[in-house]
């Protein structure tokens, strides 16, 4: 089984630096985009200003804004944010044929709903073999061929491992497991904890509250992933507290970049604009909220953030709710 022409959903700067990849590779790329002058400006000048500017893309790279052009694809890659993935999937129903595999590379839980991405795909395609691909990568260092390694996640392991083999590239180094919901989790929790790590930053709380966050929030995303079925070697893996690491201590993570600012004191909707306009994390919050308390996980930091985007409480008052809990011991 090989994957030679593959359809990449979205244009954003992850769509485009994945799609870049695969086509450098000798893959038979095309890509859709939400916004058609951003299609026409990849077709004719190889640069995509709008989402990931400064890269010069691979001539062959084709774009559209037609959702009909990705008829007849081995397998998609679908990288709409996550609040968006169930409706721009909707309009690809009619032309990707059954049984096609369709990665998922967005990394969020829909408010609406509490879905994960692979639950989306199943109530939009349910015939579509889902898989998902996570990991510490910003999207600017894979489009610059630097060296990446990420999770890729699916049930079927031949079909995963040929998705292994038509991502992977000289730089990009995709791991294969069977724990879609384990990718998942890593993926969604980390946004959130990000924006926690940023908040601590930008209050200039310290780098040791920066590192209990992260610690606590990762047993968070431990406990979460026990009561849904996740492995936990996934979570400790690039999907977990490896896309963790990266985006609690870079402010190329706009997770990370939004924390900061509200710890400063900026407005929520003041952040969210232009380059944060995907901040995942703030609407992953609140969903991660409600999913997490139907299953009975405690998760303070998490639910701390929910409370502080919504506006019922102070980052002052969630630091003096947090330190004052119960003590407890550190493995529960
Ligand atoms: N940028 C990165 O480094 C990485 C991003 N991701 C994930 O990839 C997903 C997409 O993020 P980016 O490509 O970075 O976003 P981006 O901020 O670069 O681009 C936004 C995307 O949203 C699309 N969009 C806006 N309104 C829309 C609508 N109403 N319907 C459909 N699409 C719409 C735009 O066309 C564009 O493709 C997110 O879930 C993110 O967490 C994952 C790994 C790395
Ligand atoms: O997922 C990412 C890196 O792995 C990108 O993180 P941000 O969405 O916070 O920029």
């Amino acid at each position: 089984m090989s994957y030679q022409k593959i359809g990449v959903i979205g244009a954003g700067a992850w769509g485009t630096a994945l799609a870049q990849t695969l086509s450098k590779t000798g893959r038979d790329v095309t890509i859709w985009s939400f916004e058609p002058d951003c299609a026409e400006a990849i077709n004719e000048r190889h640069v995509n200003e709008c989402y990931l500017d400064g890269v010069p893309l691979d001539p062959k790279l084709r774009a559209t804004s037609d959702p009909a052009d990705l008829a007849g694809s081995d397998a998609i890659l679908s990288v709409a944010p996550a609040q968006h993935t169930r409706a721009t999937l909707a309009a690809f129903v009619p032309y990707i044929a059954a049984s096609t595999p369709v990665l998922l590379c967005s990394k969020g839980i829909e408010i609406s709903t509490r879905a994960f991405m692979a639950d989306v795909l199943r109530d939009v395609m349910p015939d579509a073999i889902p898989a998902v691909l996570s990991g510490p990568s910003f999207a600017a260092d894979v489009a610059r061929g630097l060296p990446t390694a990420v999770t890729l996640a699916c049930a079927d392991e031949t079909v995963g491992a040929a998705l292994v083999e038509a991502c992977a590239a000289p730089t990009f180094r995709p791991y294969l497991t069977d724990d879609v919901m384990g990718a998942e989790i890593g993926g969604a929790v980390k946004n959130v904890l990000a924006i926690v790590c940023g908040i601590v930053l930008g209050k200039e709380l310290g780098r040791s509250a920066h590192a209990a966050i992260m610690t606590r929030g990762f047993a968070e995303m431990t406990r979460l992933g026990k009561a849904l079925g996740a492995r936990p070697e996934t979570l400790t893996g690039l999907c977990g507290l490896g896309d963790l690491v990266l985006t609690c201590s870079s402010e190329m993570s706009r997770n990370m970049s939004c924390g900061l600012a509200l710890g400063r004191g900026e407005k929520l909707e003041d952040i969210l604009q232009g380059r944060l306009a995907v901040t995942e994390g703030v609407a992953t919050a609140p969903a991660l909220k409600l999913l997490a308390q139907q299953h009975g996980v405690d998760m303070p930091i998490s639910f701390a953030l929910a409370g502080i985007l919504d506006g019922s409480i102070s980052v002052d008052e969630a630091v003096v709710d947090l330190l004052s809990r119960d003590h407890r011991p550190e493995t529960e």
